[in-house]
């Protein structure tokens, strides 16, 4: 799903207007009752609801919801705070019905109105702006927001938590509403997937509201929100009759004294999505941890006891997995060279061996083109040096990932993986993934999917979504503070 600016989404209103003959206020009518089933669906029941209007088209929405909550039986009272001296026309629209059509109480704000006394129902609505908010907010919108923040209640953003900027950053210690839910018209805007304000999301939800299609294909985007009919267009089924040499052989190189868990989950994360075969080059003292833990993968041993040195190989890998546990000695040093001089095809760099490339730029020259490093924030930093905002580091990773011909996936809360110039973010995923070794799973995700034939771009892609997948197919039934790395790999089976 394009992600799409501002601008794009006014002008795909527009275009929709037009072409297919409705008026705006019947665009907003709908895009109001899409939400109201998205209210009903997360309330499951009547409760008494506040809603917050702006006076501007966001606010619109928020008067249209109020009132079909109305007539639906909900409580509802709403507060609008007129940050402008006229509404909307839409805005008024809606407004007067609601004085027409319903006993609901309409309270306006302005800056001159006592807020003191403001109190809430248990559900708060937020409709003050949306896509249009281009300037920090009003004193006495900031102030309604904080004592909505501070509720006990439940709240829910209408397209935008009002507060987050999106044509530019939110200013740092802006106050932002912060919502347990974002019901978010047609597609998710970029800033939601930032860190500096994405705990005021909540829930993500995208309500398409019939927006215009083919104008939609045609608007340039360098941005995409990869779910899963994304994964469903490129996504492969197996052949009756094919053998584990169709889905080919990785090499994973790594583990020292004391860290062989990570190799042993990489491994066991290619076997569970499908690769063929799997050779772990180990250090020696891993060699029987390995074949315990992971039986199905085979097992070379290095020349040094604690640590993975360089080897010939007595075959030909069809892709090589290099990094994790791996260390930064000398030794460390000359095996991640051996192997990158070595492949011939994409091959995948993580932890340790990004560290390494890091302080060692030269090793660039030899990487595959289309090779995938996979670091998480603190070594992305190590690989593209410090960044100044959000904006920045997403300029300086299209940058290094043309420089160098890679395809960077950047680990965090939403993974983004970036290559030419596009950067694709990821849906899936919990905070549970914030533990140890679940990088190494993902590691060995993805590379399984390059080993059977995806190109390097579809299996970062594909390996980063099934990952959180998984880790949501675990939370459905689990806490998120349960999760470990085995409970991804155990799950890897039924999300695929
Ligand atoms: N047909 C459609 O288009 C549909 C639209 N839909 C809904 O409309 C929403 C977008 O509506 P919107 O464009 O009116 O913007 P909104 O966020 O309500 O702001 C209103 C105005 O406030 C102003 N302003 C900005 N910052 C300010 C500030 N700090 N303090 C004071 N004023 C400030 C700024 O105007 P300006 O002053 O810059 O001229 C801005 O235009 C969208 O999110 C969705 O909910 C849906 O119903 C689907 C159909
Ligand atoms: N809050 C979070 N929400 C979703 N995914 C997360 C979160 N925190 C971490 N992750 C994911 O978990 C993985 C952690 O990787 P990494 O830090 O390399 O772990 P390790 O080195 O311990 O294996 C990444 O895929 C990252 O995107
Ligand atoms: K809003």
């Amino acid at each position: 799903m394009k992600i799409l600016t501002p601008s794009q989404l006014h002008k795909a209103d527009q275009y929709t207007i037009e072409h297919q003959k409705i008026s705006s206020w019947e665009l907003m009518e709908r895009a109001s009752l899409a939400a109201v089933e998205k209210i009903k669906a997360i309330l499951k029941a009547p409760k008494p609801v506040t809603v917050l209007a702006g006076s501007g088209n966001n606010g619109g929405d928020g008067l249209a919801i109020a009132f079909h909550l109305d007539q639906l039986g909900y409580e509802v009272e709403v507060l609008v705070l007129k940050y402008t001296t006229e509404y909307s026309k839409d805005c008024k629209i809606n407004f007067d019905r609601l004085q027409a059509k319903t006993e609901i109480k309409v309270e306006e704000f302005t800056e001159d109105s006592n807020i003191e006394s403001l109190n809430f129902k248990p559900v708060i609505i937020d409709a003050v702006f949306g896509i249009g908010l281009n300037r920090a907010l009003p004193e006495f919108v900031e102030k309604v927001i904080k004592k909505a923040n501070h509720a006990q209640a439940l709240r829910i953003a209408i397209d935008v938590p009002s507060g987050l900027f999106l044509s530019k950053l939110t200013p740092p210690q802006s106050i932002v509403f912060e919502a347990d839910y974002t019901l978010t018209f047609q597609c998710p805007k970029l800033n939601f997937f930032l860190p500096d304000y994405g705990n005021a999301l909540g829930k993500i939800q995208v309500i398409d509201i019939g927006l215009d299609k083919s104008f939609i294909n045609k608007l340039d985007s360098d941005f995409e929100f990869v779910n899963k009919k994304y994964i469903d267009g490129f996504y492969k089924v197996r052949h009756r009759f094919s053998h584990k040499g169709d889905y080919g052989h990785l090499l994973v190189a790594g583990g020292q004294y004391g860290i062989m868990g990570s190799v042993s989950l990489t491994a066991k994360a290619a076997l569970k999505s499908g690769v063929g075969k799997v050779t772990v080059l180990s250090p020696q003292c891993g060699v029987e941890i390995l074949q315990h833990s992971v039986p199905e993968a085979m097992v070379i041993p290095s020349d040094d006891i604690e640590q993975v040195s360089p080897k010939h190989l007595n075959f030909k890998p069809s892709n090589i997995c290099i990094g994790m546990g791996l260390g930064q000695s000398k030794l460390a040093v000359k095996s991640l060279t051996y192997f990158i001089r070595l492949s011939k095809q994409p091959i995948l760099i993580d932890a340790d061996g990004l560290n390494i490339l890091s302080k060692n730029k030269n090793l660039f020259e030899d990487l595959p083109d289309q090779s995938i490093l996979t670091p998480h924030q603190g070594e992305l930093k190590r690989l593209i040096g410090e960044w100044g905002d959000q904006y920045d580091k997403l300029d300086k990773m299209k940058k290094f990932s043309r420089q160098y011909n890679i395809i960077l996936v950047s680990k965090d809360a939403y993974t983004f993986t970036v290559y030419d110039d596009q950067v694709y973010i990821n849906s899936t995923g919990n905070s549970g993934l914030a533990t140890a070794g679940s990088g190494d799973a993902l590691a060995g995700i993805i590379s399984s999917f390059l080993c059977q034939n995806y190109s390097p771009l579809e299996s970062s892609i594909l390996g980063v979504y099934i990952h959180g997948k998984a880790a949501d197919f675990y939370t459905t039934s689990n806490s998120e503070l349960s999760l470990t790395a085995s409970d991804v790999i155990n799950c890897l089976g039924k999300t695929l």
